[in-house]
């Protein structure tokens, strides 16, 4: 299932200037890390691929449908989203938040008991299916979130921030998952930290001030740009170096 953008612009406010402008931008499989200094507009974007934010101009789509056309609904229930800023249900267990999910996401209860159960053994959060959401520590929510936005298997994942606050162990653990997943689902994933792009990403696509300036194979973007150490850090400055130049 590819997503697929064109002539795509966010903008906050009526008269303001777009925070997000990109003419052409498409992903057909694996996962492609999207980088960019703050406020380039990664989360924006993020959002508007979720069907959370319709966009200002330009199209979303998700296998050739309009994220906010007509057929919308036929795609959105495919699509899990991890946002950066989480809301999760405080006052319910952890078992209970994603079972709360699936109902939301109209997982049939027979499929989501099965399911959730694998997805907390995934995430790492089966010791604690009975804690209350509001006593996991800040690394442990964004795992939560990031489970919630498995509750459908989706074919799209989009993942804003996801290493945020998790130790070195669970970063791996998000790395198995992201393989597992690589073969099946269309995964976009922001991040500050180049390591974990390297690591997680097959693709990388560079924002700055809501354009892309880049977009291929991450392997062959640090060997072309990483300068001499080969640095992943070394190859995304040069990027927007270039381009503020
Ligand atoms: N709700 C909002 N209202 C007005 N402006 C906003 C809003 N959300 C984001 N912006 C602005 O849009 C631009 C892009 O923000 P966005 O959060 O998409 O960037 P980002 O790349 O995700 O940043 P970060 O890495 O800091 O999370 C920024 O200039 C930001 O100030």
């Amino acid at each position: 299932m590819e997503v697929e953008v064109s002539g795509l612009r966010c903008a906050y406010g009526r008269s303001a200037a777009p925070v997000v402008d990109i003419e052409a931008f498409a992903v057909a499989r694996g996962v492609c890390g999207l980088v960019g200094v703050n406020g380039a507009g990664k989360s924006t974007l993020l959002r508007t691929l979720a069907g959370c934010r319709r966009p200002d101009g330009g199209r979303a789509t998700v296998g050739g449908v309009d994220l906010y056309g007509r057929r919308r609904r036929s795609v959105v229930g495919r699509i899990g989203y991890m946002p950066q800023q989480l809301d999760l249900p405080g006052e319910l267990r952890v078992a209970e938040a994603l079972d709360y999910a699936s109902w939301v996401r109209d997982v049939p209860s027979f499929v989501a008991r099965e399911r959730n159960r694998e997805i907390l053994e995934q995430v790492g959060l089966a010791p604690r299916a009975k804690d209350r959401v509001l006593h996991l520590s800040g690394g442990m929510k964004r795992r939560l979130a990031l489970a919630i936005a498995l509750v459908t298997q989706p074919d799209v994942l989009l993942l804003d921030e996801p290493t945020t606050g998790l130790d070195p162990e669970q970063r791996a653990g998000l790395r198995g998952i992201l393989a597992d997943l690589g073969l099946s689902a269309v995964t976009l994933l922001s991040s500050h930290v180049m390591e974990d792009v390297v690591m997680m990403a097959d693709q990388v696509a560079v924002l700055e001030a809501g354009r892309l300036l880049h977009v291929g194979p991450t392997a062959a973007f640090v060997a072309e740009r990483g300068g001499p150490d080969g640095s992943a850090e070394h190859a995304f400055l040069a990027t927007i170096a270039a381009a503020r130049s």
